[in-house]
């Protein structure tokens, strides 16, 4: 049973048509990547799927009990407010204080309670948005470019973070993600966008289609491969946050 479904969505604004005919679902336990060109209607989807955009055409679905979290692309916070973490995460509502340290753990950075968001490094001030996302305990984690701004290392911490939530929780992830190499490795299903479905898949099936390789040249096939060799390995994956 699917976690949630989209069925031949079309999404507009205005007269303006960004989606045509999405359909896709994702099941428990599963990463699915959605990859795209600025402007194909990535975030739009996502949108749609946590209710804050009406599709033009065709529906979303989830289960009564399915719990979605987000972390959106961007949060901007007043650097003058002095605020801690503990408080950001406490907003809107009450929140237990165990719940906050059990999802700061989570996301990786569980000294962060007492650090005033405004000092956080972009690292942290995004594994403090995945603690937001986790608070609810969610059976899907919905992520918008979440390791944007983050170096190449940065972010691949961020993603091996990813997992291991995903490891820890049980939880699905669709996430958005434009650093290709290191998404596909780390995703079991790639959908690529581009105003439609232009091809899905495995991260392998989806680096050698045709409407992919016209979309972001055949340079990832190599990077996904090297990146696979590079990690036929154990590791410890407990780097800090940058
Ligand atoms: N609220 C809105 N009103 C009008 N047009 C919008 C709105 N939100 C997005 N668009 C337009 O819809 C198109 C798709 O935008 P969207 O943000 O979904 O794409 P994206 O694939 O996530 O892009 P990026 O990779 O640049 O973040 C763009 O042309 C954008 O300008």
């Amino acid at each position: 049973m699917s976690l949630v479904c989209v069925e031949n969505v079309s999404i507009s604004y205005g007269a303006k048509t960004v989606l045509s005919h999405v359909s896709l679902s994702v099941d428990p336990g599963e990463i699915v990547t959605i990859v795209g060109p600025n402007g194909s209607g990535k975030t739009s989807l996502l949108r749609t799927i946590i209710g804050a955009v009406k599709p033009a055409r065709g529906r979303v679905t989830r289960g009564s009990d399915v719990r979605l979290g987000y972390v959106p692309q961007r949060l901007h916070i007043d650097p003058t407010l002095p605020m801690t973490v503990a408080r950001f995460l406490a907003l809107p509502r009450g929140v237990a204080p165990e719940a906050i340290g059990d999802a700061l753990t989570q996301a990786g950075v569980p000294d962060l309670s007492k650090s005033q968001m405004s000092r956080l490094s972009g690292g942290q001030f995004q594994r403090v948005l995945l603690a937001r996302a986790l608070i609810g305990k969610p059976h899907l984690l919905l992520l918008d470019e979440a390791t944007q701004g983050l170096d190449q290392p940065g972010s691949a911490a961020f993603y091996r973070q990813i997992e291991s939530v995903r490891r820890d929780t049980g939880c699905a992830v669709l996430m958005i993600s434009h650093e290709l190499h290191v998404v596909m490795s780390a995703s079991d299903r790639v959908i690529c966008l581009n105003g439609h479905v232009c091809c899905e898949g495995t991260p392998e099936v989806v680096a050698s289609a045709p409407e992919y390789r016209a979309l972001f040249g055949s340079g990832t096939m190599g990077a996904l491969a090297l990146y696979r060799h590079d990690h036929d390995h154990g590791h410890d994956h407990t780097e800090a946050a940058e």
